[in-house]
């Protein structure tokens, strides 16, 4: 009302004194002014929805990032240790004016106070978008469509990110929320020593898995895969993670059940990762008490975490909030895993990563010596079928000389010398070490367990 009396009385005076075609200007400007007012619709786009990420609030940070221009006057701007490039982002009191299909925006950030049970007090970011509200239905269906695409561009081109629970250099820090550093891990499937059969298998797994969305709405299943690689210590199960996560594009979640104190936490943490992602829990038959399962649970001083807590995660409740979600799951013993996690149907794939073959050697030798053929192959593929050398222990022999010749030596000294180590512990000699060496290339290392019904 207030607006509408000034509109007016200026109308009164103009008509006096200026000329018409200004009144007619003053006037509009003062009517924007006024409808604006009144007939503004202003949406708020919080960072968090619940415990999980609001994909629309990523979607407009970046969408705004494209937008910032030299007449702003304040900016973030911040760098992560491995990040290779500053990022910039708007800062709370800038404006954005945007443009689409003849209707206009503004875009602008604001931090609200929030109050939380464990940390206090906080400020939270939320991002505003204001437009005239005729044209609600228009920005809801279509702009924010349009600014959800910026996201998927940059997904394409993400660099993958490693998010690891209290890391001091990331967003999260140690009130147990993720934080997060570029995962700049060279792994790739060509690099990886393995069975090239199995390596094949496990690739068009995952090809398969990012394929069939229809397929999984459409049988009702939870778009997820699961994945338990078990092996000795340095056979390149975490090198294979780094790998499929390369490959995929997918961020890498790494949760150390060590420091989590109970099952509402963990499933606080799992609803806060985001889509397109790998959680991996390593190590999984020492993080977790295993026999402590018919007791109850995992404690420690007042840790209250169970088997069972991570088992009903895997199998359910949350798992319908998230879509191309990849578990994986590390061991160095099979044997002392919980029979529950290997019943069949829980874990798709079980992926067993071992020692060293004469084909994994030819992977490693081309990239740690960028070599293919040698006159020495011979003899070392002799010794690799009777000694029990890990992948990481052979690019260790590997890396100590850049002499090509001095390098395979060395490495057939030292599968000499595991040999006669061997020979000796064995009461049967030789021959033990290389029937288990045998057993264990011949083993049928890759099983999949088909389309798995386990997280439904
Ligand atoms: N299969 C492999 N192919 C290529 N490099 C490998 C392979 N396995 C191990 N390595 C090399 O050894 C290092 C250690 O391997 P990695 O950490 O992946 O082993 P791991 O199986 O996860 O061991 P742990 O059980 O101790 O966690 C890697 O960084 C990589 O350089
Ligand atoms: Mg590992």
């Amino acid at each position: 009302m207030l607006v509408r009396g000034v509109i007016n009385e200026v109308q009164a005076i103009t008509s006096q004194l200026i000329p018409t075609q200004l009144q007619a200007f003053l006037l509009s400007k003062l009517g924007g002014l006024y409808s604006n007012r009144s007939s503004q619709m202003t949406l708020l786009i919080d960072e968090y929805n619940g415990y999980s990420i609001n994909e629309l609030y990523e979607a407009s940070e970046i969408y705004l990032q494209t937008k910032i221009t030299p007449s702003m006057q304040r900016l973030k701007v911040s760098k992560g240790p491995r990040d290779k490039k500053v990022a910039v982002t708007i800062e709370k009191g800038e404006e954005v004016i945007d443009v689409f299909e003849e209707i206009q925006l503004k875009w602008g950030v604001t931090c609200v106070e929030s109050k939380d049970q464990n940390q206090g007090k906080s400020e939270k970011r939320v991002i505003e978008l204001s437009f005239h509200s005729k044209y609600m239905e228009k920005v809801i269906n279509s702009y924010l469509e349009y600014v959800m695409v910026s996201k998927a561009i940059k997904e394409k081109n993400q660099v993958v990110k490693l998010f690891s629970l209290g890391d001091m250099c990331g967003r999260g820090d140690m009130d147990g929320s993720w934080g997060s550093t570029n995962l700049d891990h060279p792994a790739t499937f060509d690099k990886l020593a393995m069975d090239p059969v199995m390596k094949k298998e496990l690739i068009d797994d995952l090809d398969r898995f990012v394929r069939r969305r229809n397929f999984y709405r459409k049988v009702g299943k939870a778009w997820k895969r699961g994945y338990l690689l078990y092996g000795p210590p340095g056979t390149g199960k975490s090198s294979l993670v780094a790998a499929m996560a390369n490959y995929l594009k997918f961020n890498v979640y790494d949760l150390e059940l060590s420091s989590i104190y109970n099952n509402s936490e963990l499933r606080r943490l799992l609803v806060s990762t985001r889509n397109r992602s790998i959680v991996v829990i390593e190590d999984i038959d020492c993080s977790i008490e295993l026999q402590d399962r018919q007791a109850g649970g995992y404690e420690e001083g007042n840790r209250q975490f169970t088997l069972s807590g991570l088992l009903n995660f895997i199998d359910g409740l949350w798992s319908s909030c998230g879509d191309e979600r990849i578990i994986v799951f590390t061991t160095n013993h099979k044997d002392k895993l919980d029979p529950a996690l290997l019943r069949p149907g829980r874990m798709d794939m079980h992926i067993h990563m071992s020692y060293c073959t004469p084909s994994g050697f030819r992977i490693l030798a081309s990239n740690y010596l960028d070599i293919t053929s040698h006159n020495l192959f011979h003899e070392i593929d002799q010794l690799l079928i009777k000694v029990e050398a890990t992948p990481a222990e052979i690019a260790e022999e590997l890396m100590k000389s850049e002499d090509v010749d001095i390098a395979l030596e060395g490495l057939i000294k030292f599968l000499q010398n595991k040999k006669l180590g061997s020979g000796k512990l064995d009461s049967d000699g030789e021959e033990a070490g290389s029937r288990r060496k045998m057993k264990a290339m011949d083993e049928c290392d890759i099983e999949v367990a088909g389309e798995w019904g386990g997280w439904e």
